[in-house]
């Protein structure tokens, strides 16, 4: 269990992360999303005592990171940009890091299998693409076999093949009873790996929710009518026992229907006399609920109705 409470980063004047409280369970996927520079990184560091608060506090199992006596038996992680030395090899790396911490060699063969690493344990690991990279990473958060787990941005950069090995990990490591958490920045990731959900912008949390409440809410779909007939259709539809709200702010002939099936509206239009000009089935996209909600945190928003210059 990983439990935040009133947990701040500072930078100078820079607020990363601002007094969060939050509590990532066992035996679950939880899914940190936010877009870049929301606090994910600073706040998975600040957990793996890499970063001291501010304010506030972070724990493991109860206790900050410094005070656990068997780290890496209780936490391991996967951060951004591994520091490993490149002539030295997979093994010979994850055998340094066992002995430093009093685990067998039995257990450095036994991740290398997991890992898929066998065939090129023993090379340099200089040599190895993003993919083998990360998965040697793997590797050593899971020498310990902690029961906590973080993943920072695991899929960035990887090809199909190692996305899905890593969603596949992750969702077994959830289901084995550990606490797993991970972190992206895109919505359609987390929707497929996460139980749950953290959403973070400019270091707070905008929502913590089921992920499958969060689909409920915010992938339903509804059907966009327009019609010059837009009161009496909204009452008809209404009477029939379908929700009707206003379809848009500044066209008074749109509506928006959620319940009913754009055959259920056109006939019922047609039943009483009722014109329609639009009948649209609209699926909200979880990318977009997502968007919405960190609309306002956004650190650079990208100008898209502005010309690129020539020459960039
Ligand atoms: N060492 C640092 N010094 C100053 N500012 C920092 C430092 N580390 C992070 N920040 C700032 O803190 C904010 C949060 O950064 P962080 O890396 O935690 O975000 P993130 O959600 O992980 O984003 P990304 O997906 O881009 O990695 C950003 O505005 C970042 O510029």
């Amino acid at each position: 269990m990983i439990t935040a409470d009133g947990l701040t980063k500072r930078y100078g004047d820079k607020t990363a992360v601002d007094a969060i409280d939050f509590t990532v369970r066992p035996g679950s996927v939880t899914g940190f999303l936010g877009p870049n520079g929301a606090g994910k990184s600073t706040t998975m560091r600040m957990v793996m005592g890499l970063d001291h608060p501010s304010r506030g506090s972070v724990t493991v199992n109860g206790r900050a990171y410094r005070d656990l006596p068997a780290p890496l038996h209780e936490v391991g992680a996967l951060l951004e940009a591994k520091a490993i030395h490149g002539g030295r090899s997979a093994y010979n790396h994850l055998l340094w890091l066992a002995k430093s911490n009093g685990i067998s060699r039995k257990r450095v063969d036994e991740v290398i299998g997991l890992v898929g690493l066998g065939e090129v344990a023993r090379k340099r690991s200089g040599g190895f693409s993003l993919g083998m990279g990360q998965r040697l990473g793997i590797a050593a958060a899971l020498l310990g076999d902690p029961g906590v787990l973080l993943f920072d941005e695991p899929v960035n950069g990887l090809d199909p093949e190692g996305i899905r090995w890593i969603r596949t990990l992750i969702r077994n490591l959830a289901a084995e009873g550990r606490t797993v958490f991970v972190s992206s920045h895109l919505m359609s990731e987390m929707a497929l790996t996460a139980d749950h959900l953290l959403v973070i912008g400019r270091g707070r949390i905008l929502a913590d929710t089921g992920m499958a409440d969060f689909i409920a809410r915010n992938s339903a779909a509804y059907v966009r009518v327009r019609s010059p007939h837009a009161a009496p259709l909204a009452t008809a539809l209404t009477g029939a026992g379908w929700a009707v709200s206003p379809g848009s702010d500044d066209d008074r002939t749109a509506l928006r229907v959620e319940g009913a099936t754009a055959k259920q509206i056109g006939d019922l239009a047609g039943a009483h006399g009722l014109y329609l000009h639009e009948l649209t089935v609209v699926n909200a996209s979880l990318e977009e609920a997502f968007m919405r909600l960190t609309a306002d945190s956004v650190e650079y928003h990208a100008r898209i109705d502005q010309p690129i210059p020539a020459g960039v």
